[in-house]
Order: C-alpha cells, then sequence, then structure tokens
C-alpha cells in the first residue's frame, strides 16, 4: 500500500499519534482518543466488517487543482455539453448561482437549507426535460476530468477492491457523470456501487432525473432500504464516511446504531467560519487536503492487522505510517 511501518507494539493498540497522516497540521481532530478507539476497532474487526460510503462531488474529485484550473460538479459536467439548448444553460446557471451558496453558507442551519434543496432539484429536473440528448456528449466532457480527481485515488481504490470492501459511491450530483468519469479512470471495480441521480428519458426525449431524487441533506443508506446493496453491506458495521459537505456526515444515516463509523470531512470553503461546525460534524477535518492519504493509512492498518492475522500472529503489531 506504499507505507512504511516503524513501530511494532506488543500489545496491538494503535496510538493515533503514531499514524503520520493524522499528525499533519492540516488534519484537525475533535477528539483523538475517539478517533484512536475507533481505529482500533476497525483494525480488530478486520477488512471483512467494514464499508466506505463517499461523497462524489469535491469529495472524490478535488476541492482545488494545482494549476488553478477548474472542476466542474457532476452536474457542471452535464451542464458544458455542447447540444444542450442555450435556454437550459442559462436557466441552470441561474440556478446554480441562487442556490449553490445556500448550500455552502456557513451560518445556515441544514433543516432550513433542505427546502431550497428540494427546489434546486425539483427545478433543474424540470429544466431536463423535453429535448434529445446522447450519454456519449458526457463522456467526451468528463474524460476531460479524470485527472481531477484526488491525489491517490486510483490507489485507495484499489486498496479497497484488494480488500473487497464495498464502496457506496452516494452522489447528489448526476449518476452519468459519475459513473463516466470513475469508468473512464478505470475505477468502477466489482465492489462499487453509485447511487445518484440518473437521467430520465421518455418518448426519446429527455424527462426529467429517475426518483428518488437525491439532494445534498437527504443522501444516506436510507436509499438502499431493501435493494441487494443493503443486503451486502447492512452487517458490514464498521464504516467509513467521506464528504465535504456537513450533510455528508449523515450517508450512513440507517446503519445499526451499534455501528461504528468514522467521519472524514474535506472542508475547502470559507474555513474559518466553518471550522466549528465541520470539528463538530466529523471525527476527522481535512482543511485543503487534496488527497486520500488519510483514508489511506486507515486501511493500510487494518490492511497490516488482517495479514498478520492470516499469517497466524495473533499478537497485533502497530504501524508508523508515512502515508
Ligand atoms: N442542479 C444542480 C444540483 C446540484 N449541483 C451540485 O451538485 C453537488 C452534489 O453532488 P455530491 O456528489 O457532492 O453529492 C452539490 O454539491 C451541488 O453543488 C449542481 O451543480 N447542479
Ligand atoms: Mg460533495
Amino acid at each position: 500500500m506504499g507505507c512504511d511501518s516503524k513501530v511494532e507494539s506488543t500489545d496491538g493498540f494503535v496510538n493515533w499519534q503514531d499514524i503520520v497522516a493524522l499528525t499533519q497540521s492540516h488534519c484537525k481532530m475533535r477528539d483523538p482518543s475517539r478517533v484512536e478507539r475507533i481505529i482500533n476497532e476497525f483494525v480488530q474487526g478486520g477488512p471483512e466488517r467494514m464499508q466506505l460510503v463517499s461523497d462524489f462531488d469535491y469529495t472524490i474529485t478535488k476541492q482545488r487543482t494545482e494549476d488553478g484550473g477548474p472542476v466542474p460538479s457532476s452536474f457542471g459536467i452535464f451542464n458544458a455539453c455542447k447540444s444542450l439548448p442555450v435556454s437550459f444553460k442559462e436557466e441552470s446557471n441561474k440556478l446554480y448561482h441562487k442556490y449553490r451558496p445556500i448550500e455552502i453558507d456557513p451560518h445556515m442551519p441544514p433543516e432550513e437549507k433542505v427546502q431550497y434543496m428540494i427546489e434546486w432539484w425539483t427545478k433543474s429536473g424540470k429544466l431536463t426535460s423535453g429535448f434529445p440528448f446522447d450519454q456519449a456528449e458526457i463522456d467526451q466532457i468528463a474524460g476531460k476530468y479524470k485527472n481531477a480527481l484526488r491525489d491517490r485515488t486510483h490507489e485507495l481504490f484499489d486498496d479497497l477492491n484488494r480488500l473487497q470492501i464495498p464502496v457506496l459511491v452516494l452522489s447528489a450530483g448526476l449518476g452519468n457523470s459519475v459513473i463516466s468519469l470513475l469508468g473512464q479512470a478505470n475505477l468502477m471495480y466489482p465492489n462499487v456501487k453509485v447511487v445518484s441521480n440518473f437521467l430520465q428519458y421518455r418518448d426519446g426525449l429527455l424527462d426529467g432525473f429517475q426518483q428518488p431524487m437525491i439532494h445534498t441533506f437527504n443522501k444516506n443508506e436510507a436509499v438502499l432500504d431493501g435493494s441487494e446493496y443493503y443486503d451486502l453491506v447492512h452487517n458490514r458495521d464498521h464504516i467509513i464516511v467521506m464528504g465535504d459537505s456537513i450533510g455528508d456526515a449523515d450517508m450512513a444515516a440507517g446503519v445499526p446504531a451499534s455501528s461504528h463509523i468514522m467521519k472524514i470531512g474535506f472542508l475547502f470553503d470559507h474555513v474559518e467560519a466553518n471550522m466549528e461546525k465541520y470539528m463538530n460534524t466529523f471525527d476527522i477535518v481535512l482543511v485543503d487536503d487534496q488527497t486520500m492519504d488519510v483514508p489511506r493509512a486507515l486501511l493500510a492498518l487494518i490492511e497490516r492487522q488482517h495479514k498478520l492475522r492470516l499469517a497466524g500472529n495473533g499478537v497485533a503489531s502497530a504501524t508508523l505510517l508515512h502515508t
């Protein structure tokens, strides 16, 4: 997994300070001892009890690129398609500029935002109706942004696939773009499932989005109820949740209360104003971190312990990670 190990501990307990990725100055934890406890539960439980639930826009994709180039959201990729009527683009731009500031407003409580988000998704569904559209257009634009994924996203997905840990990409964005981008980046492994808003067609023309509508503040594992994926993950009670919006922290809502959940939040917009809320919502807050180093460090620990167990070494060894 590309991680060095340095420290061996006889009792197998992992100290959070030994995980280099967690000691970086931009990595903030409200309660390091809680993080440490969950990590040790994950390590003891092994990969077979793990699942990962991740947001897509600005979580799997970067919030900021090195060259300052833009990273469009999954809806942004759709909006960039050439054949869309000019009026569609103008109207959907207006919606974006009206609702996006509300979505990321650090002062408005989430309960108040919900109504606005429903309005946004409903209006954009209505706008996305009545004209022909070819998925190949999305594929062409999405292909340009394969490199806008966080650094070491490929390594993270490889790790998860190797460890057979189910990955749920839960996106309130446009699933057609999410699948296209992940597919072109060769990340649609068999353990990856995308739940999102997908384009709907009627009589060869677009007809809004398929139900149920998934917006920033209602996306959680409850949407999986009764699905095959639910059967696959419902007894995987060790969960890593990753997101960039406060609402993303609830993506594992609906799982049994006894589950152990590690919430990782990527904070980039309005850092100072948002810090307190993020610290109170996520277990780990990564400020302007455009990598997958922290989740990879956790997986490296889990894998190391798993290998030791397979090798018949009952005594755990702690690992000092240099990711
Ligand atoms: N019509 C819309 C609706 C939403 N957005 C943005 O998409 C993002 C949702 O995607 P996640 O993968 O982060 O769940 C959301 O943050 C909105 O800003 C949009 O661009 N157009
Ligand atoms: Mg997001």
